[in-house]
């Protein structure tokens, strides 16, 4: 078949096979939306030397309006990072070259709402249909002066249409307990929540991993299609395409040790390499054989040896041919006409969205965590039955509590377990839940749907009356079923120092959420140091006698501050009848005393608590700003 690229080698007077798009001259081009020229990526190697390891060699290309383009290479050749390089989205290291949207500079702010990307790992909430999924990043990603909510809701249609999923529409997403989409189904609604703001690029990392060779067909062909009538330049890195797949693509960039081997029409693949000595046999995938092409040969020395040799004069070769046909490079970045850089630049900003009021994004974040949390109902029974076991067990343990001397050591046990309770049993469940969810709002960030402390102060006021219902079944059972001191006032300070105590523990979940990055880490982290608060809590250790070096803790243990607040509001004011043989104290002051648990009163207590508990909250936010504060490299 006769292409473009045929004809530009002949007017050069050269057999060197056909090549990348920039070297068409004969038909209109579509609009070059992406070029990229000399592209390189260098790490430190983590060696004694402290060598930079080259990642990308020189990588020079155009992206342009309607066609989708195929990364594909073995692995470690290069694929992500490439991807990643042209979106935007490389972290670490050392990029050089340029990379330039519409032949201007990219601004980080206007570009990152330009460009949309397709994470490998499709993070959604599990809880929400596929409408509610779409509808809900609809709302946070479309500005409010620019659309309606009938036009986002339009949008929303078009999506579930074009990517064929109305079969789906009420489907929940699912996860690994809840069953829900297909894969493929899950794959084309993560596409679809980038397609809703219209990006003029689309990358995709692996959209074909995990799905069998129909959905992975499906997918292809669906964003090939899109891409084609919305003028989008689409680029995907694709692991072992199908014959039919490889086919699908307007172009491909065959990749190896991150030098190109191919870049150009998918059609006059074959054809290059044929021309180059390495015809592909009639009936095998062509994908297969350029891979196995570029594939290292680990089995001997002398395999490994020729394999590279042999990636190195593909690579050479095309170099070559490139420069011969008049590059990519050669014509890019010294050949562009300044006078468009001012205007392509302001076009790229007029295309990036304005972004919703902090009120809207907060009320829209709100309303879509309530939705996940209380669908998540193995979830919520978990909390009530674990409140109602719990209540029942303690209870009983401390059953009818008398005005004795056993009575007092069980007191001050009852209040200790109950103060306990609010930390272990709130913190744990919902960190795995902060845990997932901030995840999803660092992938949803990349593409500034919404700010952090809408994300922050959602989950705030999401967890916090979650906890207060499902924990005050806990206190009020524990609380008459032990027979602790009923009075109205007595039990509404206990349960308003419990209420205390959760606020701290959710905001010290925030914390831990937010500052420690690996999940595993921070299930390591969290128990440890509650734990640590328990021991210096005042009813093991006598804080008095606790050796001044350590007896700094007390300042920042919420578990201190709220025994002395549920002890001193339970022992104040009672007296205890004494048996003879037994170690006794005639009142509940003597016991307070006893065990300097009335450093501070209940109210100053509490005081200390709350504010502890808004220390941690807003390093929590500070720490969370810096965890998703993106640290790409700009070109
Ligand atoms: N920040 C980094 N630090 C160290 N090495 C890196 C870094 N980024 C990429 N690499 C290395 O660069 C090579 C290419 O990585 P990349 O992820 O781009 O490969 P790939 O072609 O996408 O592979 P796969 O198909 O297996 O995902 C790999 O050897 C990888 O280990």
């Amino acid at each position: 078949m006769s292409t473009i690229f045929d004809e530009e080698a002949m007017t050069q007077g050269t057999h060197t096979p056909v090549l990348g798009a920039s070297h068409a001259v004969s038909a209109p081009q579509p609009e070059a939306i992406l070029r990229w020229d000399n592209l390189t990526y260098e790490v430190k190697s983590k060696d004694k030397q402290n060598t930079w390891r080259t990642i990308l060699h020189q990588i020079s290309g155009t992206a342009r309006a309607g066609e989708t383009i195929a990364i594909i290479g073995s692995s470690g050749a290069g694929k992500t990072t490439l991807l990643n390089a042209l979106s935007g989205r490389i972290v670490g290291g050392r990029l050089s070259g340029s990379i330039l949207y519409r032949g201007a500079k990219r601004h980080p702010g206007s570009f990152k709402r330009i460009n949309a990307y397709v994470q490998q790992d499709d993070l959604m909430h599990p809880m929400l249909t596929v409408h509610e999924t779409l509808t809900y990043a609809s709302r946070l990603r479309l500005p409010n002066i620019h659309y309606t909510p009938e036009q986002k809701a339009d949008r929303v249609n078009n999506v579930v249409r074009r990517l064929r999923l109305e079969a789906a529409r009420n489907t929940r997403i699912g996860n690994a307990t809840v069953r829900g989409v297909s894969g493929g189904e899950r794959k084309r609604v993560s596409i679809g929540t980038e397609l809703l703001t219209d990006p003029r690029l689309l990358f995709l990392d692996e959209p074909t991993s995990g799905l069998d060779s129909n959905s992975s067909e499906l997918v292809v062909e669906l964003v090939k299609g899109i891409s084609a009538e919305q003028g989008i330049a689409t680029l995907m890195t694709i692991h072992q395409p199908s014959a039919r797949i490889f086919n699908m693509f307007d172009k491909v960039i065959l990749m190896s040790q991150g030098r190109i081997v191919y870049f150009g029409a998918t059609s006059t693949a074959i054809e290059y390499f044929a021309g180059i000595g390495h015809q592909c046999p009639v009936h095998e995938n062509p994908a297969d054989y350029f891979i196995d092409l570029m594939t290292l040969d680990y089995r001997t020395d002398e395999t490994l040896a020729k394999s590279r040799e042999q990636i190195k004069g593909l690579a050479d070769t095309f170099e070559l041919s490139e420069k011969r046909g008049g590059s990519v490079s050669s014509s890019s970045v010294a050949g562009i006409d300044k006078s468009h850089l001012a205007l392509d630049g302001e076009a790229a900003v007029a295309h990036s969205l304005p972004r919703n009021n902090w009120f809207y994004e907060y009320g829209t974040l709100a309303r879509r965590d309530w939705l996940n949390l209380l669908r998540n109902v193995p979830f919520l029974v978990g909390q009530l039955v674990q409140g109602v076991f719990m209540s029942l067990l303690i209870g009983f343990m401390f059953f009818n509590l008398k005005y004795d001397s056993l009575g007092v050591q069980n007191r001050l046990g009852v209040v200790f377990v109950i103060i306990v309770n609010a930390t272990f049993p709130v913190i744990m469940p919902l960190l795995t839940l902060y845990y997932q969810e901030r995840d999803i709002m660092i992938r949803e960030r990349s593409s500034a749907t919404y700010r952090v402390t809408a994300f922050y102060v959602s989950k705030l006021t999401t967890f916090l009356p979650l906890s207060f219902v499902s924990n005050t079944v806990f206190f009020t059972g524990v609380y008459f079923i032990s027979h602790l001191t009923f009075d109205a006032g007595k039990y509404f300070v206990g349960l308003a120092t419990f209420f205390s105590m959760i606020t701290v523990s959710v905001s010290y979940l925030l914390l831990i959420g937010s500052a420690v990055k690996a999940m595993d880490v921070g299930f390591i982290v969290a128990p440890v140091i509650v734990t640590i608060q328990l021991l210096f809590g005042g009813l093991f250790a006598v804080p008095s006698t606790i050796p001044a070096v350590l007896r700094w803790i007390r300042w920042v243990n919420p578990i201190q501050y709220g025994f002395s607040i549920l002890a001193q509001n339970e022992l104040r004011g009672q007296e205890f009848s004494c048996s003879p043989g037994r170690q006794c104290y005639a009142t509940g002051d003597d016991v307070v005393l006893a065990y300097s648990i009335g450093r501070f009163t209940i109210w100053q207590n509490i005081l200390l608590l709350l504010m502890l508990g808004a220390v941690q909250c807003v390093a929590g936010y500070m720490f969370l700003r810096w965890v998703a504060r993106p640290r790409y490299i700009w070109l």
